[in-house]
């Protein structure tokens, strides 16, 4: 069984001195660490696992002297296969690296370089040796010991450049990197042992005192008065290594003549000043950190023949390491991750919590031997390398926290001062100048950036009290604009569902009006009812009446019949109130006294609200009158009255212009609509009457909206709407966004290749009339500019203003109802209970 799943490549790079799993530099390694990468900016989290390389190295010459098979074999893809005294086990890793690799080989495909970026970007990140002792860990971390000790300038040979370990490379190569970062830098080293379980800082070797290794909120585990020393060139780094590699502890046992006797650690800590890609004034310290660790190998007792001092080592190191294995189990576990992990069991453990399972990256090298006659030593490597594999960590940026603090306070300010401007506009508030506060707090931070600049290159001055004051200063103000901004915005958010509250009582009640309506329709077809009912006709002139006879048969679309000038009306032997339609109007409570009309305009006294509060009998003028429509006024009273134009058929008009023509495809291009074609709107009504030639649907809708915009009627012949399908359109629509209210949705029908308007919105506001057949817009034009603007108030003042209407024409209706009563009334008592009525058209 393969420990991990592999995909053979194609081109096995067998001949090479390592095999990638499934092309994992390319792929895996790429993506697992650059996507992290991506967070630097934020505190989200990637999980991400360990990543696991393995290096098998040559023979030794004890070994090969002792003629130790080689027990590994090697079958590209990062798998490896061992013989366990012929049992062979399978294994397979991110990298395997062979005995034929270099030094060179290792730094650039363990994923190495990534790891040092990462750390310059912020993160914490751990290179970690282990396995087991004379494997070869101190070899691939700072390569054959000689290399530390042969300084050419005591009489030494030149360090060999091609054997040097992963941290003299990686030296060179954070210190190239950090040349590209163009804010401040500083990276500052420091070197510890846990020799015996005691923790040694090998760059102050004289202070003989442990030191110890605490826990805070903030840092996590971390070592006490530990020595750190300031880097600026590559020299200094591989200075603190000579110095820490000299002092640390080493000893010659059997399987190692340069053996560590402790784990060691060095640690790069390197901030870095970074500018925030939101805001190009201001300029985040990232504190990304670096850390070699270089296991003490586990040795069998027996094998390495120590004794005395050596003894006590091994129990150590083996103790240490076995706790190191048990964290490590745990971790990898899915299940036993979230329990307890026994981090605080060894110093070592508690030092590498954050590498293993915390917020870092790792990348852990497995060293073995090939030799079977550590076959049991290196299997159990290889087991701990692949429960590692399985450990994930969530790399996240490691920020000063008081800047951490300012730039998140900073971040919310700027959404909550976004989320105000917008709230502004919903309520139709005017936009708040920059305020006092918010003023002096972005001068503030103006200043507080210049100060630090200067503090930082002038070190008379004392910047860290300077800085310090600044910085709470700072917080302080900006905690008191978020809270204000915090307080006016919820008030703004209680405004808005109040509006949004009474828009819904006042839906309510248009819809209420609305059936009030069709019910008093109804009420006035039955009272009209049978031959004698009045009915409108389409186009034209209502019809004169003949004094005796039956009510005249209407042209239809002639001139009215003429009226007698001078002479008396045909019905002069009728009382004059009897008749409304021929001479004076029937002075209904003696209120109207107005003049007959003439030439199809309705002149007239505006009829006065009778005392029952209902529509007082009114004289009806024929003839359309698109500026009295319904719906232009909001107070019914003033009005003259007008039939009731809901029994009309709908009036034919030719006044479409000529451009209002679809193709059926495309669509307004700013709001993104598509042409109707194919898709007939669920809104539309029918087929509009008037056929209109082609052209772009684009230029239609523009034109369509222009002429909303100049507050001009449009004029085309739409199939008939009543008020309450147009009220329904406008404003039932569940869930209207604040995006979808700003727009007029016009379609064509793909079939007639006319208009019609697919939806209503509200912050446009127009309105169908029905009597004039037009679409009319009561909205201000400037409001239609801004489109992005969600209009909470316009929407009430539409609902608003469709409920005058209703109530406008539920007047109308009533004063209708009340005057075929009257003129049935009348006409009963002239020609008798079985007379036909006809009251109208006035
Ligand atoms: N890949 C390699 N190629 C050549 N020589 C190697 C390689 N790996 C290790 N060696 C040599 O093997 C010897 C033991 O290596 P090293 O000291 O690095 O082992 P170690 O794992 O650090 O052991 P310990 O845990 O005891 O410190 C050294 O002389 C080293 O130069």
């Amino acid at each position: 069984m393969w420990d991990l799943s592999v995909i053979e490549p194609e081109d096995s790079p067998r001949e090479c001195a390592y095999s990638v799993l499934s092309d994992y530099e390319d792929e895996r390694s790429s993506t697992t660490l650059s996507s992290a990468a991506a967070t630097e900016t934020s505190d989200d989290h990637l999980d991400d696992h360990i990543n696991v390389v393995l290096r098998v190295r040559p023979l030794n010459s004890q070994e090969q002297n002792r003629n130790d098979s080689f027990c590994a074999q090697f079958h590209g893809g990062g798998r490896l296969e061992v013989q366990n005294f012929n049992q062979p086990k399978q294994f397979g890793y991110n990298v395997v690296f062979e005995p034929e690799a270099t030094q060179e080989d290792i730094f650039d495909n363990s994923g190495m370089k990534k790891l040092i970026d990462m750390a310059l970007n912020g993160y914490a990140c751990t290179a970690l040796a282990f396995g087991q002792t004379g494997s070869g860990k101190t070899h691939t971390m700072t390569g054959p010991p000689q290399q530390l000790y042969e300084d050419e300038f005591e009489g030494g040979k030149h360090p060999d450049p091609d054997m040097v370990g992963l941290m003299q490379r990686s030296f060179t190569y954070l210190l190239k990197q950090a040349e590209g970062v163009t804010g401040n830098k500083v990276i500052r080293a420091s070197y510890l042992e846990i020799y015996n379980e005691q923790v040694i800082d090998l760059l102050n070797p004289n202070q003989k005192r442990y030191l110890q290794v605490r826990w805070s909120k903030n840092k996590g585990f971390y070592v006490e008065n530990l020595f750190v020393a300031e880097c600026e060139c590559v020299d200094d780094l591989m200075a603190v290594l000579e110095e820490g590699m000299r002092n640390r502890q080493t000893g010659s046992h059997g399987l190692n003549e340069f053996s560590s006797r402790s784990h060691s650690m060095l640690t790069l800590t390197i901030d870095t000043e970074q500018q925030d890609p939101d805001d190009e004034n201001l300029y985040l310290t990232k504190r990304g950190k670096l850390t070699f660790v270089d296991l003490a190998g586990s040795e069998k007792v027996k094998d390495s023949e120590s004794s005395d001092q050596m003894l006590k080592e091994s129990n150590n190191i083996n103790r240490s390491l076995l706790v190191l294995g048990n964290c490590i189990s745990s971790l990898g576990d899915p299940k036993k991750r979230q329990g307890h992990i026994p981090y605080r069991d060894s110093k070592l453990t508690k030092l590498l919590a954050d590498s293993l399972g915390g917020n870092g990256v790792t990348l852990m090298i497995a060293c073995v031997t090939p030799s079977s006659h550590h076959v049991h030593e290196t299997i159990n490597t290889l087991r701990y390398a692949s429960r590692a594999k399985k450990i994930k960590t969530k790399p996240i940026v490691k920020m000063d926290p008081r800047e951490k603090l300012i730039l998140s306070l900073k971040r919310e300010v700027k959404i909550l001062r976004n989320e105000n401007v917008y709230l502004r506009q919903q309520l139709e508030f005017p936009a708040k100048p920059k305020g006092e506060l918010q003023k002096s707090n972005d001068e503030k931070f103006m200043k507080f950036l210049k100060t630090q600049g200067k503090e930082s290159n002038d070190p008379k001055t004392n910047a860290k009290g300077g800085t310090e004051a600044g910085l709470y200063e700072m917080l302080q103000e900006y905690m008191i604009e978020n809270e204000s901004l915090r307080s006016e915005n919820s008030e703004m958010h209680q405004a808005k569902d109040r509006i949004k509250r009474e828009q819904q009582l006042m839906y309510r009640e248009n819809e209420r009006l609305s059936k009030h309506i069709e019910r008093l329709e109804r009420e006035m077809r039955s009272q009209g009812g049978g031959n004698g009912g009045w009915q409108r006709q389409a186009n034209g002139p209502p019809p004169q009446r003949q004094a005796n006879g039956p009510p005249p048969q209407r042209q239809a679309n002639g001139p009215p019949p003429q009226r007698q000038s001078n002479g008396p009306p045909p019905h002069q032997n009728l009382p004059p109130d009897q008749y409304y339609d021929q001479g004076p109007p029937p002075p209904r409570q003696g209120i109207n006294k107005a003049p007959p009309p003439q030439n199809n305009q309705w002149k007239g006294t505006p009829p006065q609200r009778p005392i029952n509060n209902r529509a007082p009998v009114e004289q009806y003028v024929p003839g359309p009158s698109p500026q009295a429509g319904r719906g232009k006024q909001s107070t019914p009273p003033s009005g003259p009255k007008r039939p009731p134009h809901r029994l009309a058929d709908p009036i034919a008009r030719s006044a479409i212009p000529p451009d209002y023509i679809q193709n059926g495809v495309g669509g307004y291009p700013d709001d993104g609509y598509m042409s109707p074609r194919g898709r007939p709107s669920p809104l539309h009504n029918g087929p509009i009457r008037q056929e209109v030639p082609e052209m772009t649907t684009t230029g239609a809708v523009q034109s369509l909206l222009q002429e909303l915009q100049s507050r001009r009627h449009l004029q085309f012949s739409a199939h008939r709407r009543n008020l309450h399908q147009m009220h329904k359109i406008g404003f039932s629509m569940p869930n209207l966004s604040s995006r979808e209210t700003h727009t007029a949705d016009v379609g064509f029908s793909s079939e007639s290749k006319t208009p019609f308007v697919r939806k209503i919105h509200t912050a446009i506001d127009f309105f169908y009339d029905e009597e004039d057949d037009t679409f009319s817009r009561i909205e201000s034009p400037g409001r239609y500019h801004d489109s992005r603007r969600s209009s909470q108030v316009s929407t009430s003042d539409s609902i608003r203003s469709m409920n005058e209407k209703l109530k406008k024409e539920i007047y109308d209706l009533e004063g209708e109802i009340e005057h075929h009563h009257l003129v049935n009334q009348r006409t009963k008592s002239i020609y008798g209970s079985q007379a036909s009525v006809r009251s109208g058209p006035r």
